[in-house]
């Protein structure tokens, strides 16, 4: 063994960190001849968080497991287990970019989930950004967190924010993104669904809803208001409430009308704003403070019976722990 051997190496496992997000704002734009919508967003990462640990495998192997599923709502055997799943691929990914002999150096994930499957928070992107921060601490790739959020960009349009998190809006389809700085958390509730909701299906619904001119087609390109920007770099939460918005909204309440309810619900128990997150069917609810939301989680809870999670954000992005 060199004097230069490092723990992860001496170990032969590496653990990281990455999180789910809200969108405070999403504006999307006419399909794309690829089908992905042009769309500008708000991204928040939140203290909801997906944990991967990356061990060795001398076979060459990619493998993964999920474990402590069950703090994860929605069906968490629905997500694959075999080379389609996006942590396996990501670390497929860094393992092709940093040129490693493929007979060597398998490992196998090991993913504990809390973010909702299929719930709008970008969990399984949580995943892939956690996978690729294991394996460089793994491999000791010695990447810098935007290259690792390139390298993550092809599988899928969310990964790149959940590796660089905090607060950022997102441009092109989601990946392009431009950092903030912001002064104080914003307090969040969320409720997840028992049911998950397909992403393209939700954008399909949009699109179907403005062919028919149920909802407007825009004029201008997608664009993010800049007085709600300025509304969370100042931990505004009143002003956040009043100026957030989402086009994938109305498709996600008219696959499932259930959702209007639950966002009901809670602005009578007291929430300044709620909105599905992403394509839904999380609903976040905006909360005054830290002891608000904890308080409104449980008013929610009693009333309907459903796990409702305080949580806040800016949330760092994918970190080795
Ligand atoms: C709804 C959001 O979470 C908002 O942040 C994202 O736009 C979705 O991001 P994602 O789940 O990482 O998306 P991907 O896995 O890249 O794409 C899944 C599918 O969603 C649709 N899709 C996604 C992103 C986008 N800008 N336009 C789209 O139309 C496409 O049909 C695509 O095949
Ligand atoms: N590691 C993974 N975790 C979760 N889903 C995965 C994973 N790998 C592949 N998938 C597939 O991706 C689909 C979307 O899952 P995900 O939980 O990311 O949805 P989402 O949070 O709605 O995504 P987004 O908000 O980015 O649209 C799942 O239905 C599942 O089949």
């Amino acid at each position: 063994m060199s004097a230069y051997t490092s723990s992860a190496q001496l170990f032969g496992h590496a653990t990281a960190q990455a999180p789910g997000k809200v969108n405070l704002s999403l504006a999307v734009g006419e399909p794309r001849e690829d089908g992905y919508h042009p769309l500008a967003t708000l991204f928040l990462a939140v203290s909801m968080v997906e944990e991967v640990t990356a061990t060795h495998r001398a076979d060459g192997l990619i493998t993964v497991s999920i474990s402590d599923a069950s703090s994860a709502f929605a069906d968490p055997d629905t997500i694959p287990l075999d080379e389609t799943n996006l942590a396996v691929r990501a670390s497929r990914l860094l393992r092709d970019h940093l040129g490693l002999d493929a007979e060597t150096h398998g490992v196998h994930l090991e993913i504990t989930k809390q973010v909702p499957v299929a719930g709008g928070m970008g969990g399984g992107s949580a995943d892939a950004a956690a996978a690729l921060a294991a394996c460089a601490g793994l491999w000791e790739a010695g990447l810098s967190r935007d290259e690792l959020a390139r390298i993550g960009a092809p599988l899928g349009a969310d990964v790149p924010f959940a590796v660089t998190g905090g607060a950022a809006v997102g441009r092109g389809v989601g990946d392009e993104l431009t950092p903030l700085l912001s002064r104080d958390p914003l307090h969040l509730v969320l409720v997840p669904a028992s049911q998950g909701l397909s992403t393209p299906q939700v954008y399909t619904t949009l699109d179907t809803l403005r062919a028919d001119g149920v909802l407007d087609t825009p004029e201008t390109a997608p664009d993010v208001s800049p007085e709600l920007i300025q509304a969370l770099v100042a931990g505004h939460a009143e002003s956040v409430a009043l100026l957030m918005s989402n086009d994938l909204q109305v498709p996600a309440t008219t696959m499932v009308p259930e959702l209007s309810e639950m966002i009901e619900i809670g602005m009578e128990e007291g929430a300044l704003a709620g909105q599905v997150s992403g394509s839904g069917p999380t609903i976040m609810f905006v909360a005054r403070s830290a002891e608000d939301s904890m308080q409104l989680a449980g008013r929610i809870q009693d009333r309907t019976g459903i796990a409702a999670v305080p949580v806040h954000g800016p949330y760092p992005g994918a970190r080795l722990l």
